[in-house]
């Protein structure tokens, strides 16, 4: 396993052993720094002369998309050290602590299908349209959405009429809390869904009415793309710049976490347990599904998704290869929407080539997402294991979500502790982009923008072939 390490000594960045401690020299500015460490328990604290509590605690992956970022700011000295628990509930005390948990969100009836998908394409960061069509964002979200709705009913339908992701979320929220609890940390935990309730602004109407003077945000993707984390941190950002409130609140944003130890150990746990369900378990090939992306995400907008998808599968497989598992394994992408190309493998395609080339046995696992959802209990569940035992695999097995597994919860509540030091007040500068937001539209603007791209939806619908194309190759 690769391990880099850095650490800064002046305005240099050399080699770091774990333990060091350096002492920077005064009103050394740092702006932003990549931290490229997989050892999370190496971290870098900023220390300020006159106090002796951390400010700042850098965790930050290596990825290339670069979104806003808070945590780094100016430090009169800086000491590389080991994350020290005690020193955090000092400075936490008298504080009214705030975690917010971000997730994508799920409809609870098959009545909230078709407006939960019209939110989750009308979200620019999941249909990236060029600028010059940004006004047909809205009507293409109507248009898709009405055409996708009965073939998500359906699937939404056969997992019991919804979302279990709401449910499951609480859960995880109730069970994060009392980890904190036990580590001597007394937190309010708020849940902010991108596409349905409860929405991202509930929360932080509720956070605001709670008087919260420090806040976690959390996004519950254990690694970054922009379509999921990205779009809930743009919000988020949004209104930080917009409300008065969050001027000066230390916030500290936490991008991805998938390389953390606790993480890659409750996965490596669930895996070792479910190979052993089947008979022949040495011959069992690891199947890693991920949600897919289009390729376009990685290649032209920098989406550190699919690095850090293969990072995260490289770390999980070592940590089961120290444990003695020798199983083979493959990584490929799932549910994909739309006539794009998307990241490949497809699932689909290569559990047809496996069962082609006489594989017998394949154990699936749920890689991009930590709750059961639709993609696990009908997509996983149901579609590729009837496609898997039609090509030929004989004996399918699927590794749970991780839901409320004790060690993923207590791992996350420590990211929650190790976070707090970090967090600082955001930047609120106004975006100077005149166009995009509808916010920033006048009236008039904006109702022909729509009349235009309802007419253009129209059309689109009038054609039947046009709709026979779309819904072959895009639903
Ligand atoms: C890391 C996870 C996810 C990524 C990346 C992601 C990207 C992405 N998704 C769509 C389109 C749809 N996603 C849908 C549901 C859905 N997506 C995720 C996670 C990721 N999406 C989850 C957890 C869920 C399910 C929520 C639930 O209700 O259980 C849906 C709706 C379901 C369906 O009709 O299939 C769509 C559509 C795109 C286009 C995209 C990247 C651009
Ligand atoms: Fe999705």
């Amino acid at each position: 396993m690769e391990s880099m390490q850095t650490k800064v000594l002046s305005n240099k960045v050399t080699n770091l052993c774990q333990g060091d401690k350096i002492t920077k020299i005064p009103n050394h500015r740092i702006k932003t720094f990549a931290f490229p460490v997989k050892d999370s328990s190496i971290k870098l604290v900023l220390h300020q002369n006159d106090l002796s509590a951390p400010q700042n605690l850098i965790y930050r992956p290596q990825r290339k998309h670069d979104i806003a970022t808070s945590a780094l700011s100016s430090a009169e000295s800086c000491v590389i050290d080991k994350f020290d628990p005690d020193e955090v509930h000092s400075i936490t005390k008298q504080e009214r602590i705030g975690i917010l948990l971000l997730n994508l969100g799920g409809p609870e009836t098959l009545n909230d299908v078709q407006p939960f998908l019209y939110n989750l394409f009308a979200d620019p960061d999941i249909i990236r349209l060029p600028r010059l069509f940004k006004f047909l964002q809205k009507p293409l979200a109507q248009l898709i959405s009405v055409l996708r709705a009965p073939k998500s009913k359906e699937a939404y339908a056969s997992i019991g009429g919804g979302s279990p992701l709401l449910r499951i979320t609480n859960e995880q929220a109730e069970a994060m809390k009392e980890a904190l609890e036990e580590k001597k940390l007394h937190a309010k935990i708020y849940v902010g869904m991108r596409y349905w309730h409860p929405f991202t602004e509930e929360a932080i109407n509720q956070i605001k009415k709670d008087h919260i003077s420090k806040l976690v945000v959390l996004p519950l993707y254990p690694q970054f793309s922009i379509s999921t984390s990205g779009s809930s941190i743009s919000v988020l950002n949004n209104i930080f710049r917009e409300d008065g409130y969050f001027e000066g609140l230390p916030i500290s944003i936490i991008e991805s976490w998938y390389q953390r130890v606790g993480y890659i150990k409750s996965m490596a746990d669930l895996i070792q347990k479910e190979l052993l369900s089947f008979l022949n378990s040495e011959e069992v090939m690891i199947f890693f599904s991920a949600h897919g992306v289009p390729l376009s995400y990685v290649e032209e907008a920098g989406d550190p998704y699919k690095d850090q998808m293969e990072d995260c599968i490289s770390l999980i497989m070592c940590e089961l290869r120290s444990r003695g598992v020798k199983n083979s394994h493959v990584l490929a992408y799932q549910s994909r929407v739309g006539p794009v190309q998307w990241l490949k493998p497809y699932t689909d395609e290569k559990i047809v080539e496996l069962g082609q080339k006489g594989v017998k046995s394949l154990l699936a696992v749920p890689i991009s997402f930590v709750s059961e959802h639709i993609e696990t209990l009908e997509e996983i569940d149901m579609e590729y294991k009837e496609l898997a035992l039609e090509s030929g695999i004989e004996n399918w097995g699927r590794v749970p979500a991780l839901n409320c597994t004790s060690s993923f919860i207590s791992d996350l509540a420590n990211l929650i502790i190790e976070a707090l030091p970090t967090a600082s007040a955001i930047a609120r500068t106004r975006s100077n982009n005149n166009c995009t937001d509808d916010g920033e539209m006048d009236a008039m603007q904006y109702a022909v923008k729509m009349l235009f791209g309802s007419v253009i939806a129209f059309f689109l619908l009038l054609f039947p072939k046009l709709v026979s194309l779309f819904k072959n190759s895009l639903f």
